[in-house]
């Protein structure tokens, strides 16, 4: 992506009438001006009233999503000559003796936001309270945390831990590693090893949670993989930024720091949590910031990571079946991120709505389905 989405827009209208004509290029050009700044009134930006939010005074332009647009243009249609699968099989990597909750918002998300299929692998601890939480989820009980392993077994439990995953991996069309995962040394030595196959299969990735705090003392595990998207919330990307780029958050350069961390880590798309949830692969800064509920509840950002996959996997599917030329390509893992960051705003405020001060996670859980209705009718 360049720039100013605007020359975007003109290279593509170069490209000569015949594939401007194309239903093709009518589709490519929506997406892009989905990216295009918007002025402040909510309408698009003319080249001479281009009115870019700033992070701050003195950061670089920071674009608002047309969100909206996005999620309506990448959710696939309820197709009857659909099977099951094809609108998405997510894996969350993740659930430990502490963590329940997190692995199951995840994984629940996903579904309510129309994967079809919903997979979680965590410890054996973990996995009968999570199958308690819903029988929709399918449930791995595989992982195993230091105490439950003999020095003298480690080797032969974390192969087979790795052989038993990688039976299921390429099936799937994302996998979310962190939720609730925990930070076990074992624990992390055989995500680790989950996480290289995974990539090795080109299964793209979301990381978040403890597999934020594993990655940043592992760069290796996501540097130049552009299937990567990592959610870092403002301590967990605190501490990428100071072990990527060996200094302090600046928030008066939010978004050159931002783009400068996307660059050093390499083709990874970043999606920094807070107030605005502000996105950049490295070449371009788009943010989300639709308010979605002044509720600061523990596990927001395990819906988002589990939503990310989903729209994340139907943006790559939507590209690929709308041919675009190389110079115009849009990052599907960016209009993931912002489809589900505003997914899970709308729903957070509906849940608000209702539910004012005792509003938690599963009632905002509860809202995804409305809120992509609202945006997205299921009967369009
Ligand atoms: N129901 C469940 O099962 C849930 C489980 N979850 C799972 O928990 C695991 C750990 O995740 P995490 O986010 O608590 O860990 P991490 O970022 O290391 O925070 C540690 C310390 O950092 C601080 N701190 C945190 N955020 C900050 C902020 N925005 N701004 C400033 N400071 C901030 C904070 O310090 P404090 O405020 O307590 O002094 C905290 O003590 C992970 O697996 C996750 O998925 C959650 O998903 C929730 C629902
Ligand atoms: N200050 C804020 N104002 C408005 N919305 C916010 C704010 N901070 C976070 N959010 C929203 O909450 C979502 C989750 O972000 P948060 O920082 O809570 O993630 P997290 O700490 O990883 O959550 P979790 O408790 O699931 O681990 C973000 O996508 C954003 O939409
Ligand atoms: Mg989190």
């Amino acid at each position: 992506m360049g720039a100013c989405p605007h020359a975007w827009q003109h290279q593509l209208q170069h490209r000569g009438r015949m594939w401007a004509a194309s239903p093709a290029f009518r589709r490519q050009l929506f997406l892009l001006r989905s990216l295009a700044p918007t002025c402040a009134d909510g309408g698009r930006a003319s080249s001479s009233s281009l009115r870019p939010h700033a992070m701050s005074a003195a950061a670089g332009p920071v674009y608002e999503a047309d969100a909206e647009a996005v999620v309506r243009r990448i959710t696939p249609p309820l197709d009857r000559a659909r099977h099951k699968g094809q609108a998405g099989k997510i894996a969350i990597i993740g659930g430990c003796r502490e963590y329940t909750g997190a692995p199951y918002f995840a994984a629940i998300s996903a579904l309510k936001v129309g994967a079809d299929l919903s997979h979680v692998f965590c410890t054996k601890d973990a996995a009968t309270v999570i199958k308690s939480y819903s029988p929709e989820l399918i449930v791995h009980p595989i992982l195993e945390e230091s105490y439950s392993v003999r020095d003298d077994e480690r080797e032969s439990v974390s192969s087979s831990i790795l052989t038993e995953v990688i039976k299921w991996v390429e099936r799937f069309d994302c996998i979310v590693v962190g939720p609730g995962l925990g930070r076990d040394s074992f624990l992390m030595d055989c995500v680790s090893n989950i996480m290289r196959h995974a990539r090795q299969a080109n299964i793209p990735i979301v990381v978040d949670g403890d597999g934020l705090f594993l990655i940043t003392n592992n760069i290796g595990l996501v540097e130049d993989n552009s299937l990567a998207i990592l959610t870092p919330n403002v301590y967990e990307y605190k501490r990428l930024v100071q072990k990527i780029l060996n200094c302090e958050v600046n928030e008066e350069n939010a978004s050159e720091q931002l783009t400068a961390l996307c660059q050093k880590i390499g083709g990874v798309t970043i999606m920094k949590k807070g107030k605005a949830d502000v996105i950049s692969d490295g070449k371009k800064v788009t943010q989300v910031s639709t308010f979605g509920s002044p509720r600061r509840c523990g596990g927001q950002g395990d819906i988002l990571s589990g939503s990310v996959a989903v729209f994340s996997s139907w943006a790559r599917h939507f590209l690929l079946s709308n041919e675009q030329p190389k110079e115009t390509s849009v990052n599907p893992m960016v209009l993931g991120c912002i489809a589900g960051s505003l997914l899970l705003r709308k729903a957070a405020a509906l849940a608000f709505e209702k539910n004012k001060r005792s509003t938690v996670t599963t009632d905002i859980i509860e809202f995804l389905g409305q809120s992509l209705e609202d945006i997205c009718p299921a009967g369009r």
